[in-house]
Formats: structure tokens, sequence, C-alpha cells
């Protein structure tokens, strides 16, 4: 098969979709590799080094789109790269299509085989393919937090872990998976004092196992989160209903009742976010005010850290890859459930239930396709 990787044009998003060991794994199993010029060079991933791994180097992203069987990337296409795929085309690579109409308009129109990897499953459970994303996230969401309580930042001037004779702040989280995890480890290793609350009391039995009185936790109902909001300086949300919608669970009237200068950040944000006022940003842009309240909603945070994060996500990508271009989708999506949980449009169809569901298409079961 030949599979194609462009260099990726969202805004501040230095990943790439191949490091070139996974150019390699391809390459050494027959298969073609074509690499934009240029795709790795932020983070110290260099033509040479592609082409030392039997890359064929090429300037133009449209030669890439034009000539690819499967397109490898990792943010969801912009419209000129919708634009640019064609019937029959694998597209690997996050989509996180329910909270966005337009992009899962034009990949209906398109034709195109898309595969998410945000909803391939795991045989021990979980999204092993967003999971590395998560624990970045995750991570760098108490670094945004704590940078914008910052008073230079438009936050209310507190030290997340305080010093001696004065309180360390207070930390909440929402969704005690991935991104929830690695976020309270931050949290407690800085000194804040952290809350983690999820409709899941099997999650929170383990991280109680695991964290014990450091960290407190909540059964997530309305009206805990309605308190622990309220005396929060920085609230993190990292829920995820997989596929689907994030659910808007902090409303207008309580961002209106936090403390000013408090701080959110909205992992969850590339599923559409779960505050009321939350709107992605970028990374030059990252912030912005509601009620005094500061508003981090960063859809690719983990491009921030983009070396770190390329790494992570091929260890997590290449398995299935690899799959993809050696048995075609279709044979690998018989052969393995958790890989055809990827599938979220293919032949014009929407293949995944919460997206067609939520943008209101006909759900086409992916084994009817295959
Ligand atoms: N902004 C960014 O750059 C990035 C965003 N993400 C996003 O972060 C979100 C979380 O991802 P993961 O932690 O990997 O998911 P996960 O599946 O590991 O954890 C989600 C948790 O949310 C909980 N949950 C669901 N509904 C809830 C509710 N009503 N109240 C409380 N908890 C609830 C679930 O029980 C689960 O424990 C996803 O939307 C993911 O796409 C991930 C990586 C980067
Ligand atoms: C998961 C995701 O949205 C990201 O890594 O950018
Ligand atoms: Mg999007």
């Amino acid at each position: 098969m030949r599979i194609g990787c462009p260099k990726e044009i969202k805004n501040h998003e230095y990943r790439v979709g191949l490091t070139p060991a996974s150019v390699r794994e391809f390459t050494t199993r027959g298969h073609e590799v074509l690499v934009q010029s240029g795709a790795g060079a932020a983070i110290g991933l260099h033509d040479e080094h592609y082409a030392a791994a039997g890359a064929t180097l090429v300037r133009d992203a449209a030669d890439i789109f034009a000539r690819a069987d499967m397109v490898v990337k990792v943010k969801e296409p912009q419209p000129q790269e919708c634009a640019m795929l064609r019937e029959g085309q694998i597209l690997y690579t996050y989509l996180h299509l329910a909270p966005d109409p337009e992009q899962t308009a034009a990949l209906v129109r398109s034709g195109a085989v898309c595969v998410a990897y945000e909803t391939i499953t795991g045989p021990s459970g979980g999204l092993p393919l967003l999971a590395p994303m998560s624990e970045v996230a995750g991570r760098m969401s108490v670094q945004a937090g704590a940078a914008h309580l910052e008073l230079s930042k438009g936050g209310m001037g507190v030290l997340l872990g305080g010093v001696p004779g004065v309180e360390p702040a207070h930390v909440l989280i929402i969704g005690a998976g991935v991104v929830g995890t690695h976020a309270l480890q931050m949290a407690i290793g800085l000194g804040a004092r952290v809350t983690v609350l999820d409709k899941n009391v099997d999650r929170l039995r383990q991280l109680d196992l695991v964290f014990g009185n450091r960290i407190k936790t909540l059964y997530s109902s309305a009206q805990a989160l309605e308190e622990k909001v309220l005396e929060s300086d920085l609230v993190i949300g990292g829920v995820l209903v997989p596929g689907a919608a994030a659910p808007k669970l902090v409303t207008r009237p309580m961002v209106r009742c936090m403390k000013k200068g408090a701080v959110l950040v909205d992992v969850a944000i590339d599923q559409g976010g779960c505050f009321e006022t939350s709107k992605a940003t970028t990374h030059a842009e990252p912030t912005y005010v509601v009620d005094g309240v500061v508003h981090y909603c960063v859809a690719n945070m983990p491009g921030a850290v983009a070396r770190t994060s390329t790494f992570a996500l091929n260890n997590a990508t290449i398995g299935h890859g690899l799959a993809l271009a050696t048995k075609g989708w279709k044979q690998a999506m018989k052969e393995d459930p958790h890989l055809k949980a990827g599938l979220n449009v293919a032949a014009g169809k929407v293949t995944y239930q919460a997206v067609a569901r939520d943008l209101g298409y006909d759900y086409v079961a992916a084994d009817s396709l295959l």
C-alpha cells in the first residue's frame, strides 16, 4: 500500500503522524511511504531521517493526498484537507466528529474511509490510541492552570501549592479517567488540595486505593458539582462519553458564581467541552474570560509538547496502521473488533452510533460495509 503523511496545518500543531521509526515499520514490510518535506522539522525529525527510513519526500500536501491509499495524520482534517480526500481512500487520524458538523459533512461527501484514533477500543478496555494524548493533556492541564492563576495572565494570583503558613489552592478535576488521573498526579505533586469527581464509582475506588487521603473523591451529582465548582480556584474538565458530544456539566450560572480570577481548563473541548461557557481556543490565543473566570480551551494541547506527544502517539497508532496497510481496511476490521470501533465514516455513511445520534445522520453499522 502507498501511505502518505502530510505536515499538520492546525494552529501551532507540530506533531507528525509518522516518526522515522514508524516509516521503517511500513517500508520493511514492502509498503511505500510518502512524507511531506519538513513535516517533522520542528521537533527534530528531519527529511534525512525520513529518507534513511525509506520514505520518499514530497513537496506538497496535495501530492500526498492525490497519491496515497492511506493518509496518516494527527489532528482532524482541516477544510482544505477534507477537500483533497477521495472515495475509498483511508484517513487514519483523530477526528472528534460529534461536535463538528462541518467536518462530518465533508467526510461523508468525500466517500473516504475515516478511522478515528479516539474511538478505537482496547482488549483490556479503554481507548488506547486516545490514552497517550490524554496523559499529556492531563499533565499539561495543571501546568496551564497554574500559569493562568498568575495575575499577569488574568488569574487571581494564587500559587497552587501555597507556602508554609498560607493555604494551597483548591483544584477540582471532573472526570477520573486518563486525563483526570494524570492531572491529579501533577496537582498533588505541586501541593494543591485536590477533589476528583466521576459518575463511575469504581474509578473513584481505584484512585482512592492508590492516592488514599491525598485526594477527595466525590460522586458527580449536580449538587456536588455546584458546591465544589464554587469553592475551587482551578477546575479541570476531563469527562468523556466515547465518540459523543461532551455533557455540559458546569452551567453558565455556576460560572457566574465562581471566584473571580478562577481558571477553567476544558480538556474535553475536542468533544465540544464540558463547561457551558467553553469555546475552542488555540495555542496562539489560549484563553478568554467569562464573568471574571479565565477559560483555557485549547483543542490540541499535546501539540505544544509535540516531540514527546509524537513518539507517544506513534507507539499507540503503529500496530493498527500496519494492519490497515497490510490487510486492507475491510479484512483488518473483520479480524479485529477494536479496530472496527474506530470506523466513523465510510462510503458516505456515518458508522459510529454516537456521532450519528448527535448530528442527526442515519447510523449504518460498520459490519454492513465490510
Ligand atoms: N484538548 C486536548 O488537547 C485533548 C483532549 N482530550 C480529551 O479529554 C477527554 C477525556 O479523555 P480521557 O481522560 O482519555 O477519557 P476517559 O474515558 O479515560 O475518562 C473519562 C471519564 O469521564 C467520566 N465521565 C463521563 N461522564 C461523566 C459525568 N457526567 N460526570 C463525571 N464524570 C463523567 C467517565 O466515567 C470516565 O471516567 C476526551 O474528550 C478527550 O478527547 C484528550 C487529549 C487531548
Ligand atoms: C486527542 C486530541 O485531540 C489531541 O491530541 O489533539
Ligand atoms: Mg474539531
